[in-house]
């Protein structure tokens, strides 16, 4: 992580998330707080079902959270309308309805509704953020593609692509590596972390691949049912923090490796 030109980009108090509807409340998380500086990566870690998504829609708006405050950039969440959010905060979720007749190019300059006029024209800027876009991605070769023409590793980078030109300091993915096989989850969080430090944009993922995210991460938020912790993976190493998070009768954390293992 760089240590110059950082400021804190996420910041969240008290945050309390779940759903609400006419009846009732359904708590999920309590007592976040947690603080994204800028060019971190930052992984989102938790057993199926605890609330990483939930999460992950709170902080990017898409829905609601119960209490507490979430500031970006300085700036109070609930303040903000959408058109502004959508400048400070791109967002990429697993299995998002798409177009898939779009070619990756037109996929791409989504990215930039934000910033274009009623009709959608492209300006020169506009332009712009879309071939830095895809240079930074690698994916220029397959810029006249149609989405529906690509593997899911490809797609997956497109999309990463259609939040970079969207141009925000904070990008959100919901686990980018779904789907694909260990060389290209790697791949996929490896050019996330080339991404922080080329472009000094932090990162928030959620992901099921520790092992990587150990490796690769800034920071990790650790959501357990009852707390959620953030640290470098050093940080919540020293202080146990996996041990617990698997029952170990069949995955235990391996201090000396910094890896899960299968108790065998
Ligand atoms: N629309 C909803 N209304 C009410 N409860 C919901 C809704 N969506 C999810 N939940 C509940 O919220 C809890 C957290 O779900 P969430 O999808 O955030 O977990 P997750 O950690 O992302 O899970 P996974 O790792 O399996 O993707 C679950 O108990 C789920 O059933």
């Amino acid at each position: 992580m760089k240590t110059s030109n950082q400021h804190i980009i996420l910041q969240t108090n008290n945050l309390s998330i779940g759903y609400r509807n006419k009846s009732e409340e359904t708590l999920i998380a309590k007592d976040i707080n947690i603080q994204i500086e800028s060019g971190a990566l930052v992984a989102l870690i938790g057993v199926n079902g605890v609330g990483k998504s939930t999460l992950l829609r709170s902080l990017s708006g898409i829905q609601d959270s119960l209490n507490g405050k979430i500031l970006i950039n300085g700036l109070q969440k609930n303040k903000l309308n959408s058109l502004e959010l959508s400048t400070l905060i791109s967002v990429v979720l697993t299995e998002q309805p798409i177009s898939k007749n779009l070619s990756v190019y037109e996929l791409i300059a989504l990215g930039r509704q934000p910033y274009t006029n009623w009709i959608g024209t492209l300006s020169e800027e506009d332009k712009t953020h879309i071939n830095q876009a895809i240079e930074l991605v690698n994916i220029s070769s397959l810029q006249h593609k149609k989405c529906y023409e690509l593997s899911d590793g490809q797609l997956q980078k497109t999309l990463i692509a259609r939040a970079l030109a969207q141009n925000t300091p904070l990008v959100i993915l919901d686990e980018p590596t779904t789907h694909l096989d260990i060389y290209h989850q790697a791949h996929v969080l490896k050019l996330l972390k080339d991404l922080t430090q080329r472009t000094n944009k932090s990162i928030l993922f959620a992901t099921h691949e520790i092992n990587l995210a150990l490796q690769l991460c800034d920071k990790i938020i650790l959501m357990e049912k009852d707390k959620v912790s953030i640290g470098t993976p050093l940080e919540l190493i020293e202080k146990d923090a996996f041990t617990n998070l698997f029952p170990t009768d069949l995955i235990i954390f391996d201090r000396s490796s910094q890896t899960f293992k299968i108790n065998t």
